[in-house]
């Protein structure tokens, strides 16, 4: 029998529940969103103490998380939607970015404050999609004793000496590289065709990668990873929902078969070593390392600790080398009397090579010969960073007494978010004559403090900057040295996902020539 009020929809689950239940569930699931709204806001709110920085907080938890999110992918990155905040606040503003405050600092006073208290009053600060397709143990997600040691460690793996050594390997990789990639093409019947410039350098750089961390060779395995890790890496700028239809979801499920891929890697050098079969089988690379070098505290990295890192490593070490070097690429060719000026300098360095008979052996020492080359590769960094900038957390209350707020500073408030950005500075005539025009001559001086951060900045700056600039120097040695390219489309748009890329992969014509 129908009780009144009763409404019985036909088929499913839910409609058939009668309305007597569905209201109150539908009203509890209301409330409960609204509450959680309000709680997200009104805590903030009296965890800040005042004054505030400018801005506003716009609606609860979503705030400017939607165009910040949309700026990230757009071709100046987050410059424009900056300037727009910073003609409107002032230099620094606050925000709301997924539910929480967050303040975006200003160049060079706020990116100084943020490096100075880095570690001890404020953290690095990742929004969640970062951790869970990362991994708790990877560097990025450390914060205080335990990063100051994880960076130590991997820094000791990682210096001067090290990134020398690994010169033979790269140089090696890169002569593979242009025979099997580039010298390809030219098989094909034509020492002129068309390929996209961003394919290349995926393929350069993750090879690259692979070698230095696990000494995997080119071929269907390593192209079996790539592929994996280029689904797994669109996570990272989508929102965090597990659901199907969400990058976020692909990435997590990627990141599962990417691990028990490294596991095997691991499992396999273990037992190696266990025979003492490594050094017949492999260079020491940085799994060998990881493997048998300890810590600053005598101890042995976790299981978890070697797969994250490696898996860190590999995104770190490729994705924003593959994307610099292509932007490099493509503004060598926009500016033919840049290129004439890099053919003069590896011109120079190939007579050297050749009065002592041997062109192909390229070292180190070669590397500091190409001013103009690591000038241009800087000036496109400039313009174009791959990481515009990242996030950190109070760890308690902090005051600011830079130059342009009131006399008793800004404070922050326990958890609030800042965020030191690139494109305040980098796209600013203060700091950069004429800033939208490429001119590599202006890297003849240095940069003013904290003004230029394409490597970031303090006790995060990027572990691997030594090692990009000889993997990017070498691989623009070897492509002056066998081809001249054009674009073949100069108005392809830059799009960032989240680092910049042409959205046709930057395609090139390209004519053999011999240096
Ligand atoms: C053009 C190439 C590269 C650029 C523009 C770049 C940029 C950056 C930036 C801006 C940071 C700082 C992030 C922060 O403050 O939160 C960083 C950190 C890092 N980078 Fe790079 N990077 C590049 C290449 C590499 C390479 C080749 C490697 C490895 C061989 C590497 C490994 C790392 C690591 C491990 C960190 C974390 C450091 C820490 O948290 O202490 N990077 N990178």
């Amino acid at each position: 029998m129908a009780s009144m009020g009763t409404y019985t929809l036909p088929g499913g689950r839910w409609n058939s529940l009668p309305l007597s239940y569905t209201t109150p569930i539908i009203i509890s699931v209301v409330v409960t969103i609204v509450v959680w709204f309000i709680m997200s806001y009104i805590p903030t709110r009296r965890r800040l103490p005042l004054p505030l920085p400018p801005g506003s907080y716009g609606l609860p938890w979503i705030g400017d998380t939607i165009s910040f999110m949309a700026a990230s992918m757009s071709d100046v990155g987050h410059q424009k939607w900056i300037e727009s905040k910073r003609a409107k606040y002032g230099p620094f503003f606050k925000i709301r970015f997924m539910g929480n405050p967050m303040v975006m600092m200003d160049a060079p006073g706020g990116n100084k404050f943020l490096f100075q208290n880095e570690g001890k009053h404020m953290d690095t600060y990742w929004p969640p999609q970062v951790p869970a397709l990362l991994g708790p143990d990877s560097i990025f997600m450390m914060a205080g004793e335990e990063h100051r040691v994880a960076r130590r460690y991997l820094a000791r793996l990682l210096d001067h000496t090290v990134v020398s050594q690994y010169f033979d390997t790269v140089q090696r990789r890169a002569v593979q590289h242009f025979a099997k990639h580039w010298e390809e093409n030219e098989t094909r019947g034509s020492e002129i065709f068309i390929t996209a410039a961003l394919d290349k350098t995926i393929m350069f750089t993750f090879s690259v990668m692979c070698s230095l961390l696990i000494s995997m060779d080119e071929g269907p395995q390593m192209d079996e990873l790539l592929s994996k890790f280029s689904t797994w890496s669109k996570g990272f700028l989508s929102l965090p929902i597990n659901l199907p239809g969400f990058a976020f979801y692909d990435g997590f499920k990627m990141r599962r078969h990417i691990m028990d891929f490294i596991a095997g890697y691991i499992t396999q050098r273990r037992a190696e070593l266990a025979e003492d079969q490594v050094s017949k089988t492999a260079a020491v690379d940085m799994l060998t390392s990881l493997l048998t070098v300890a810590d600053d505290k005598g101890e042995m990295l976790s299981e978890a600790k070697i797969q994250n890192t490696l898996l860190t490593f590999l995104y770190a070490g490729f994705d924003s080398s593959s994307t610099a070097l292509a932007m490099t690429v493509y503004y060598i060719a926009k500016y033919p009397h840049i290129y004439d000026q890099l053919v003069q300098e590896h011109r120079s360095i190939l007579e050297q090579k050749r009065r002592k008979g041997d062109d192909e052996a390229f070292t180190r020492e070669d590397l500091s010969a190409m001013k103009i080359t690591w000038a241009v590769i800087q000036e496109t960094l400039r313009l174009q960073p791959p990481v515009t900038g990242t996030f950190r957390r109070a760890k308690s209350n902090l005051e600011y007494n830079g130059r342009y707020q009131a006399a008793d500073g800004l404070k922050f408030g326990c958890d609030m978010q800042m965020m030191w950005n690139t494109m305040n500075s980098h796209h600013d005539p203060k700091f950069f004559q004429d800033p939208a025009t490429f001119n590599p001559s202006r890297f003849e001086e240095p940069p003013s403090s904290l003004t230029y951060l394409p490597f970031g900045g303090g006790p995060r700056a990027c572990l691997g900057n030594e090692f990009a600039k000889m993997e990017m120097l070498i691989f623009i040695h070897h492509l002056i040295k066998r081809y001249k390219w054009t674009l073949v489309d100069p108005e392809d748009p830059v799009i960032r996902d989240p680092t910049p890329r042409h959205q046709n992969g930057t395609l090139i014509k390209v004519t053999k020539i011999a240096l």
